[in-house]
């Protein structure tokens, strides 16, 4: 049993549930009547397998929250039968108008329906981010693997900012050709996005969905007065700033004739002279903003679990960094080039993933359609929870679940067995566009901080090992606030 604030399969069931709420309550009101199931087929809420967390047998289980149907899938099987099988039928999100619309989400890809104007969006994230393409970006992520290197052999104790504002700045980068500059608050387009992306998960909470449904004059509080916060003017201001200021930066910088190759640029010279996407410039600001919102906290929090894991598990570390030693040497930082010979890295990478998801409940889908799965039927309409966190603790097919081991990705003779984690990036057709881009930043942050570092755990002031039991944000994604470890360089230069 792992000694850290160890969460158990049951807390995700609760926290699915709460985004379940979440969801329902801002869900755009209509009669919506449980429709009868075709004869002979028992309705799956009538299937009593509710159970996720004392026994495992469910893989499915269904419930019924202020009027939504939703479906909780928690097996890894069933979620591919169905999302990735039948993806056609399951792609589609619950609207919920009380929330995108007066607070400006309108142009987030993640919370579009299964529409014409979603799949504009896909198609800009798929030509400028699937496999190929996304390793144009590999020089880039080495690049700000390299400051992130630096930054925390100058202040170790910040390693927790460092690490956001390495997520940050790849993401501003391959988006916008953005360079950071000073601090956080020197750099005008990173206060922006991250003033908006605070706010927003301060939105996507049960209790706000709550307040704002039941209490919508909330809406209207003078942003001076406690809870100011929820005004939709101020709100919608601030995310408007977050897809509106930097694409409008990079869009001057186009016409000057000064910028590099990134995401927004590729989309406009792409696209501009075609009619295969209606309101270029509306889904390209979309389609970065939301890259923004969906990449930059998720590659941060991946890098901080990977943190949490080396504190905790010291033997892991001592192997991967051998591994590493024995290829790279000490002489140069590793590179995309030596990612073959380090398997044992590229499992720690694995269950890093798997270990601590970092969006356990990933993101709901809806059907388009009434569906009969297994002789069960589900109701059109319904609300489709992917329970990742229960897929990653699966005991059946990773022993000892809670533990940090690699060794689970890899056979005998240490080769990877190819079974990655990729249900932490959802699935279907709505899997996580930015998940190459994501690939390359862990993994080459990883790779990096293993070369040059040692992480231990903190001693406090009497000289007694601190055992890092990390506060865990709540919300669409989880992971562990700036908790206390030790780092050192493991040699006296820094390779560049
Ligand atoms: C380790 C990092 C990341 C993880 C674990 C992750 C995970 C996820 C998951 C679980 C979903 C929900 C998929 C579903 O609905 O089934 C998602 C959606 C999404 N992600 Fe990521 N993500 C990561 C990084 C990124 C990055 C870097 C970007 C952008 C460059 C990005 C952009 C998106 C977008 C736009 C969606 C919504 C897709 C849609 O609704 O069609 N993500 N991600």
């Amino acid at each position: 049993m792992s000694p850290i604030n160890y969460y158990n399969t049951f807390s995700y069931f609760v926290a699915a549930v709460g985004f379940a709420i979440t969801i329902s309550v801002f869900r755009k009101r209509r009669d919506h009547k449980l429709p009868p199931g075709p004869s002979g087929l028992p309705f799956i809420g009538n299937v009593h397998q509710l159970d996720t967390a004392k026994d495992r047998k469910g893989d499915i289980m269904y419930c019924r929250i202020l009027g939504q149907d939703v479906i909780v899938l928690i097996s890894e099987k069933v979620a591919q039968d169905l999302l990735n099988q039948w993806s056609s039928n399951y792609s589609d999100r619950i609207e919920m108008p009380a929330l995108t619309d007066p607070y400006g989400l309108t142009y987030n890809t993640a919370l579009l329906g299964h529409s014409d104007s979603w799949r504009f969006h896909r198609r800009i994230f798929h030509q400028t981010l699937r496999s190929n393409v996304a390793v144009a970006y590999r020089p880039m992520q080495l690049v700000k693997t390299a400051e992130l290197v630096e930054n925390i052999a100058k202040s170790p104790e910040a390693w927790w900012d460092h690490t956001r504002r390495f997520s940050a700045g790849v993401i501003l980068s391959a988006m916008y050709d953005h360079e950071l500059s000073g601090t956080t608050e020197d750099d005008g387009v990173l206060k922006t996005v991250a003033t908006a992306l605070q706010l927003l998960t301060r939105l996507f909470t049960p209790e706000t969905a709550m307040l704002i449904t039941m209490f919508p004059i909330v809406k209207s509080i003078p942003t001076w007065l406690p809870g100011g916060w929820l005004n939709v003017v101020h709100c919608k201001n601030v995310i408007g700033e977050m897809y509106h200021g930097p694409f409008n930066m990079l869009e001057a910088r186009l016409d000057a004739g000064e910028a590099n190759q990134c995401v927004a640029s590729d989309a406009l010279t792409r696209f501009r002279n075609t009619d295969k996407i209606d309101n270029l410039d509306d889904v390209v600001r979309g389609v970065c903003g939301t890259a923004y919102a969906a990449g930059e906290e998720t590659t941060g929090a991946t890098v901080i679990i990977f943190m949490l894991a080396m504190t905790l598990y010291p033997e892991v570390q001592a192997r991967a960094q051998a591994e590493i030693d024995e290829v790279v040497g000490t002489d140069r930082l590793p590179d995309f080039e030596d990612r073959t010979s380090l398997p044992y890295l590229e499992a720690v990478y694995c269950e890093t993933l798997r270990w601590r998801p970092v969006a356990p409940t990933g993101i709901q889908h809806a059907t388009t359609d009434a569906d009969v799965y297994n002789g069960y039927y589900i109701p059109k309409g319904a609300l489709v929870i992917s329970n990742i966190w229960a897929m990653s603790q699966n005991p059946d097919k990773y022993p000892s679940p809670s533990s940090f081991d690699p060794s689970r990705f890899l056979d005998a003779d240490g080769s990877l067995v190819g079974n990655e984690p990729e249900y932490a990036f959802g699935f279907g057709r709505r899997i996580c566009p930015g998940r190459h881009l994501a690939n390359g930043s862990v993994w080459s942050a990883m790779a990096r901080i293993l070369s040059v570092f040692q992480i231990e755990k903190a001693k406090d002031a009497a000289g007694n090992v601190i055992y890092p039991d990390p506060e865990w944000t709540l919300g669409l994604t989880t992971f562990p606030k700036p908790f206390p470890c030790k780092i050192t360089q493991r040699r006296v230069d820094v390779p560049k």
